[in-house]
């Protein structure tokens, strides 16, 4: 199992951190950075995350921002991927369970490394349901990303605005 990771400035600290618990338990991690303290835009490093995840040469992604939040909206962005911020260990698994996240989102300032390690370890460990409503629920999410894009761009406000 190849797992993707990436953060910003204000994440860096952390994924480190994150790297050496996953590695420590067996699992293979690509880091695309940041490896230094010096500013760098997280949708830049959650693209190269997110691409990774939904070409299949990760099974799922993980960024560490600030607040997780810059993150999870910036891989929101990208086809074929749910992401979630997961400050709490049900979250982290839930997401999975019943929406198929594929890209966990933590915030540096507000967690430690100790709990972002299990909250990715739980998160990791987690499997979509084969529970039908949980199953259509994520068709529509997928329909939703297709549809409201194409309508946005066919749009004049669209078109203007992207
Ligand atoms: O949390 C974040 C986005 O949601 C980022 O990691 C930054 O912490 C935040 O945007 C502040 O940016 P700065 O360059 O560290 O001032």
């Amino acid at each position: 199992m190849i797992v993707a990771i990436g953060s910003d400035h204000a994440g860096y600290p952390l994924k480190a951190h994150i790297v050496e618990a996953m590695t420590a338990g067996g699992i293979e991690i690509t880091d695309f950075g940041s490896y230094t303290p010096e500013p760098v835009d997280f949708p830049d490093v959650a693209r190269l995350v997110c691409d990774a995840v939904r070409e299949g040469r990760a099974f799922r992604g993980i960024m560490v921002c600030g607040t997780g939040v810059g993150a999870a909206i910036a891989a929101n962005k990208i086809p074929g991927i749910r992401s979630a911020v997961g400050h709490d260990s049900y979250s982290a698994v839930q997401c999975v369970e019943h929406d198929d996240v594929n890209v966990l989102c933590i915030g540096a300032q507000i967690v430690g490394p100790t709990l972002a390690a299990a909250y990715v370890t739980a998160f990791l460990g987690a499997e979509f349901s084969t529970e039908p409503h949980f199953r259509r629920r994520v068709e529509k999410l997928h329909a939703l990303e297709r549809t409201a894009a194409m309508e946005w761009l066919a749009s004049e406000d669209g078109l203007k605005k992207s």
